[in-house]
């Protein structure tokens, strides 16, 4: 695992953008997963920028998102496919056919579930897989005490995710109280793994998941176990991180702290 680490969240944010367009530049037709929340708004925001300067295209690029909502159509205005295509999607130059979000109003949630892992693997498997991190350890929608083995699957939310979550919601009882997510398995298969945390409450749930026991009960320390992973974190996350854990060479001099 490397830690890169820079000074705030907008050098995160241009950090991780460059690191992602340089792969999709080298490899046009890469499969990309996505992740939600607010962390990787500021890396979309860049992404936006080089598409509009045709330094970056999403054309050949297919999308996978690690999770949805159970119980919320993809127009709902709090579904992750309603967050995607408002945040990303709209202002890109991708094919919507090539992008994919777990759908939360399935008749058949598990075969469903099923169907998506197949997608994947038709699509070749993901490239790289962006994540966020939760404040309880949590990656995807994968709370703590998952099973590792786990491929995309419906999870019943923690009342501490539900809660963190409420704030893009009218009120706590809106938020759903289950979920479609890959599972840890889905983002270990991944080729590389880049993961986006920002401000200090993050940084006990980084610390845990770079040098606590590799164990269910913290899901973002399976990371640990994964070939080719890179935590992109500002100051703050990284607060307790030593210094000679961090990698260096992967900041660019510019977004250094
Ligand atoms: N399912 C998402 C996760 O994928 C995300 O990483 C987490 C943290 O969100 P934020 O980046 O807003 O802190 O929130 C949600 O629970």
């Amino acid at each position: 695992m490397k830690i890169a680490v820079q000074k705030d969240y907008d050098a995160m944010s241009l950090c991780a953008a460059r690191l992602t367009a340089e792969e999709i530049n080298k490899h046009p037709e890469l499969v990309l997963g996505l992740a939600t929340g607010s962390t990787p708004l500021g890396m979309y925001r860049n992404w936006i920028r080089m598409v509009k300067d045709s330094s970056l295209s999403f054309a050949g690029v297919t999308t996978f998102n690690l999770d949805e909502y159970l119980g919320l159509p993809p127009n709902h205005p709090q579904s992750y496919r309603q967050f995607m295509n408002e945040q990303l999607f709209r202002y890109i130059d991708i094919n919507p056919a090539r992008t994919f979000v777990p759908n939360g109003i399935s008749p058949d949630p598990l075969r469903h579930c099923k169907e998506y892992d197949l997608r994947i693997e038709k699509a070749g498997g993901i490239d790289i897989q962006i994540l966020g991190i939760g404040r309880n350890g949590h990656i995807g929608f994968n709370e703590p005490g998952e099973d590792f083995g786990q491929l995309t699957h419906v999870v019943k939310l923690s009342e501490s995710t539900r809660q963190a979550n409420s704030r893009f919601f009218p009120s706590l009882d809106d938020v759903p109280t289950h979920a479609i997510t890959m599972g840890l398995k889905s983002i270990m298969k991944a080729r590389k793994v880049i993961l986006l945390a920002s401000g200090e409450d993050k940084s006990e749930a980084v610390f845990r998941a770079v040098f606590g026991d590799v164990t269910e009960s913290h899901p973002a320390s399976i990371l640990q176990l994964h070939p080719n992973c890179i935590f992109v974190l500002d100051e703050a996350a990284a607060s307790k991180i030593p210094a000679d854990a961090r990698d260096w060479s992967l900041c660019m001099a510019d977004t250094r702290p």
